[in-house]
């Protein structure tokens, strides 16, 4: 668990405040938020709680924004979670509202010992690679010889992990000052205190794990998400039935509050008071509406289109970090079949690894047995989910099943049903998928992105220190929401 030296809510205060609220307002405020995904449904809940009038502003017409479960244009009980698809155990506040909304949950298979690897033209099944790594002919130095990603992985990292976990409160930032300055690549390269890659380890790290895409990013930013992907010790969930069961959970308290439809436009900060104006995205209506603080959960991506009225009300360094905060481009691929073929080969949720452009395909972790199914035909990041972009809807999903063929065989085509792809890089309510840093940014942005500006504050999962997961976006939600509790109405 790695604990942020500007979180200031340990995580048993954060559990508290989900089980038992804030503590009850002094200062009643009016109070705006922006965006009805999980930041802003959690910080909503417990403001309205805690006795604030609260107005929520959404420019969609659903709540969830990056939880979103597509059931169109699948058939009856048919589904994909296009959004956030598996939950780790170790994500105790996502699971806390799990459990407080009493959703069912049932295991999300992350990888099996069946899961297919299908690289430089070699096909082979996971727990066949663990015997013997050296069949995937990927070109390691003699010492690397024997070793799967994951162990190449230790051997780089393991130190580091070692010392964060002495003393997480403490370590955590001492790691952050000594490595904000590396890229993923550029640590495996020339580590300082773990193994040097070689190239060849470093590109089969990197396809096996699917960070091929990320190695320029932070390499702080991938270590948070190998000690949780690549650790075999962290299992995941789903909630059974699709993902956006928990903040469609938060609609009984909340329905009155949501105006959906309203895309926000301007904010303007004036004489204490702080005002948004938004457009329907129906009838391009005009509406503004007037508080006491605002919440802005949208992402950086997206805020960049919005009006700061005066512009000097947002800092330096918070125009900085709207600009350069990074968003992760990523597409996902779902298709339906008549029959669970894969099943028939022994596969039970799990994945398919390829270096072809599907890269990960997921297999349904539920419905197992039924007669059809949805698979997760591809999952990518980076330059690897903008190459889809290259396509239409329906090549990219044909082209999905021709390359699930390769490794399933040409009959599959015959099972197929339907299929949909979500390029979330064309999103307009996200423009990506999620944030993750590039070297220094922890330094030199996040300081700022979490700061409120006069009247306004920000949430949402960049601004949380479990970026790229629905974990950061309620731990940002209950942060806000502490913020803003007892805050003066003025100055
Ligand atoms: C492809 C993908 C895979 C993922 N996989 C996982 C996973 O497996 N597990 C996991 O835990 N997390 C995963 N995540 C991350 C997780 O979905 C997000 O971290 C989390 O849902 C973000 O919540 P949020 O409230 O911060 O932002 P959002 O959910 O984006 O909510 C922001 C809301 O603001 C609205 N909005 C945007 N602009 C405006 C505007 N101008 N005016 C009004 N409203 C606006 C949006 O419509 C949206 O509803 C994934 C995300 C993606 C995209
Ligand atoms: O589980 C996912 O797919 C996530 O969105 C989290 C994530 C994002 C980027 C790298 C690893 C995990």
């Amino acid at each position: 668990m790695s604990i942020h030296p500007l979180l200031r809510l340990t995580p048993y205060d954060m559990i508290s405040i989900i089980r038992n609220g804030l503590q009850k307002t002094s200062i009643p405020k009016k109070m705006i938020i922006v965006g009805a995904g999980m930041a802003g449904l959690v910080a909503a809940s417990l403001l309205k709680e805690a006795g604030h009038h609260i107005t929520i502003l959404e420019a969609s017409d659903r709540v969830g924004g990056r939880i979103y479960t597509l059931r169109s244009p699948f058939t009856e009980g048919h589904y994909i979670d296009v959004g956030a698809m598996r939950i780790p155990h170790i994500h105790y506040l996502v699971l806390e509202y799990i459990r407080k909304f009493q959703l069912p949950i049932h295991p999300f298979f992350n990888r099996t010992p069946n899961d297919l690897i299908h690289v430089n033209g070699i096909q082979t099944r996971r727990k066949t690679y663990e015997q013997n790594p050296d069949i995937l002919n990927y070109p390691v130095a003699p010492r690397e010889k024997g070793k799967t990603e994951n162990q190449l992985i230790q051997t780089a990292v393991q130190p580091l992990v070692q010392f964060i976990n002495q003393n997480p409160m403490k370590n955590w930032g001492v790691v952050i000052k000594a490595f904000d300055k590396y890229s993923l690549d550029t640590f495996f390269r020339h580590n300082p205190v773990g193994a040097r890659l070689s190239p060849g380890a470093i590109e089969m790290i990197n396809v096996l794990s699917d960070t091929e895409g990320l190695s320029e990013l932070s390499f702080l930013e991938i270590l948070r998400e190998y000690l949780i992907l690549s650790n075999p010790d962290v299992h995941f969930y789903e909630i059974a039935g699709g993902n956006d069961r928990l903040p469609r959970a938060f609609l009984p308290q909340l329905k009155n509050e949501i105006l959906f439809r309203q895309k926000m436009k301007k904010i303007v900060q004036h004489d204490n008071r702080v005002t948004i104006h938004s457009v329907h995205t129906k009838s391009l209506k005009p509406f503004k509406i007037t508080g006491d603080l605002a919440i802005i959960t949208i992402p950086f991506s997206v805020l960049q289109w919005v009006e700061v009225e005066p512009r000097y009300s947002f800092s330096h360094n918070k125009w900085k970090a709207i600009r350069e905060l990074h968003y992760v481009p990523a597409t996902k691929i779902g298709i339906q079949f008549k029959n669970r073929f894969w099943e028939k080969e022994g596969m039970y949720g799990g994945k398919t690894i390829t270096d072809n452009p599907t890269r990960f395909t997921y297999y349904p972790s539920h419905g197992f047995g039924e007669q059809e199914g949805v698979v997760l035909a591809s999952y990518t990041w980076e330059d690897d989910a903008l190459l889809w972009n290259s396509l239409s809807q329906e090549d990219q999903v044909h082209q999905a099943l021709n390359i699930m063929a390769t490794y399933h065989g040409e009959d599959i085509k015959r099972q197929f049903v339907t299929g949909s792809a979500q390029n979330w890089v064309q999103n307009p309510y996200s423009g990506g998928a999620f944030a993750m840093f590039k070297p220094e940014h922890e330094k030199e942005l996040f300081p700022y992105i979490l700061a409120p500006e006069g009247r306004v504050h920000f949430a949402g999962e960049h601004a949380s220190t479990s970026r790229t997961w629905i974990q950061g976006a309620v731990e940002s939600g209950i942060r806000v929401a502490c913020e803003t509790n007892n805050r003066p109405k003025f100055p």
